[in-house]
């Protein structure tokens, strides 16, 4: 059986010291044991940190753009020529569908590329300050940058947290979900042949539990983290590397709300909606969650998206007929079919979705739900429940659209659905939220900064502001007439 290892110092290991420790990898969709992976300690993360610290003090990929350059295209390359055997393993390890396991691997191509290209674009600038008297503002790489990552998207939110980090010369420590550590594994195996990187510029540490992640937030030898997980850990992340003063990159949870206001074409936004909120069985951060809706058209976008939702065929993710996965795990299936019976008893339920018999039985899988929410301090409007259920809410003017919007903590994504090109600008504007979408929802591009208000986290990924996070300013001061 597949067993994905640690990557420490250029080789892949099972342990550094103590006895090994292998844990399994359930397939969601049938409950069968998939994978193994070697489960670290702080002794494997202490060796990773060590390895990426030499690599980043004693070897010259600091400073070498073009061959950075040169590995992050050649990565590209080699992802591309695995991508259908990566997404079988996708598909088997996290329970999405094929579609969207090949998007996902199609976006971090696209991010390596773009990351490439900027690579040799890290100009500082030079400023005479007075005759003969120079600053020069160089932009240097940030040193040893930890990357901790969800199981939700494991090669698009490893790649767009990598590519940028090496893009600007740091070295790195990955740390993945153990759930989907074969398929971080094959990605970074995409670059491991490289005999032109240095061994420990790229490490990776598995676990299940928790303390190669403390470890790596307490070490000072570690001076960034780019995080990508709940707003809750990201949280305690800011707490535990306070005494270190590290760099964060916090791209936390989400709970976008979709605005549809009457003047909208109703079956392209109903289809939008469908598509928006049950991507990845509504286990993405960006998912549409919340429906708000403009009063005059409330009873026929609630009638539509019932219908749309019921028609969503729920199977396996290497099932071309299938339209939605399976949840990550069955517990997370029981924790959405609780919520509905607490939906049940509390709410207005206009759909709701059954854990289906038959063979899907054994597996993480769960029908579409939707639940008529007025009331703003509701946890099905506050908190984040990551599934395929969605809350719709009524709304009569542009004012209330936008308070409801944004009243919840987080601020990730949203979009506005409309024929008035102006109104949803001016919506835009005012809503708390790092990417708003014009009619389309889930739109994400290397080239297009992404990142949280609020309780969704700070730091962009993607684009040119992607960098940043991975970069520091050097003010070196010199004179031409001493
Ligand atoms: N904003 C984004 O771009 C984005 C993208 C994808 C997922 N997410 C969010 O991720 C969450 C789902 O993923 P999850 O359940 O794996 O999230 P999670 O926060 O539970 O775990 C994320 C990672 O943090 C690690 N971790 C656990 N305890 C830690 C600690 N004390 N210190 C440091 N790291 C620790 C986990 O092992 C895992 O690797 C959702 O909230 C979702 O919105 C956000
Ligand atoms: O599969 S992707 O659309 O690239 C994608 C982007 C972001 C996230 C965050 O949850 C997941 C998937």
């Amino acid at each position: 059986m597949q067993t994905a290892k640690q990557l420490i110092d250029g080789r892949w290991l099972t342990h550094v010291s103590g006895g090994e420790r292998i844990g399994q990898a359930i397939n969601p969709a049938t409950g069968d044991v998939a994978a193994l992976f070697c489960d670290g300690t702080a002794a494997e993360a202490e060796a990773a940190v060590a390895a990426a610290l030499r690599a980043f003090d004693n070897t010259a990929w600091k400073r070498s753009p073009r061959l950075r350059a040169e590995v992050l295209l050649d990565f590209a390359a080699k992802l591309d020529a695995r991508k259908e055997e990566i997404a079988d393993w996708l598909v088997t390890l996290n329970g999405k569908l094929r579609r969207e396991a090949l998007g996902e691997i199609g976006a971090g191509i696209s991010e390596l590329r773009y990351y490439a290209g900027l690579a040799r674009n890290l100009f500082g600038r030079v400023l005479e300050v007075e005759p003969g008297c120079y600053s020069s503002l160089d932009r240097e790489a940030a040193g040893v940058c930890a990357i901790i990552l969800p199981w939700n998207a494991p090669v698009t939110l490893l790649v767009r947290s990598l590519a940028p980090a090496l893009a600007a010369g740091c070295t790195v420590v990955i740390k993945p979900a153990c759930q989907t550590a074969v398929v971080n594994n094959m990605v970074l195996e995409c670059m491991t042949g490289d005999t032109r990187v240095p061994a420990g510029v790229i490490n990776s540490v598995i676990e299940s539990g928790a303390d190669v992640s403390r470890y790596l937030c307490e070490s000072p030898d570690i001076d960034v983290i780019s995080f990508t997980g709940s707003s809750a850990v990201g949280k305690l992340i800011a707490q535990n590397t306070a005494p270190t003063l590290k760099r964060l990159s916090l791209e936390l949870g989400g709970k976008a709300p979709a605005v549809v206001f009457a003047d909208a074409d109703m079956d392209k936004t109903v289809a939008g909606l469908v598509a928006g909120g049950m991507v990845m069985a509504g286990q993405q951060c960006t998912a549409i969650t919340r429906v708000l809706v403009e009063d005059a058209a409330y009873d026929a976008v609630a009638q539509k998206l019932v219908a749309a939702l019921k028609a969503v065929k729920v199977g396996p993710g290497n099932d071309p007929a299938s339209q939605m996965g399976c949840l990550i795990d069955v517990r997370n299936r029981d924790r959405i079919n609780a919520l509905m019976d607490t939906a049940q008893a509390t709410q207005r339920v206009l759909l709701r979705g059954n854990v289906p018999g038959g063979a899907l039985a054994r597996g993480a899988f769960i029908e579409p739900s939707l639940v008529e929410v007025q009331d703003l301090s509701s946890d099905f409007i506050q908190k984040e429940l990551f599934g395929p259920l969605l809350v719709i809410e009524r709304f009569s003017n542009e004012d209330e659209a936008v308070t409801r919007a944004n009243a919840t903590r987080f601020g990730l994504a949203a979009s506005v659905w409309s024929s008035d090109m102006k109104k949803s600008r001016r919506i835009a504007a005012r809503l708390r939220s790092g990417t708003v979408w014009s009619n389309s929802h889930n739109r994400l591009f290397a080239e297009a900064e992404t990142g949280g208000f609020r309780d969704s986290g700070y730091g962009r990924l993607h684009g040119a502001e992607g960098l940043n996070d991975f970069l520091q300013t050097k003010h070196f001061y010199f004179e031409t007439n001493s």
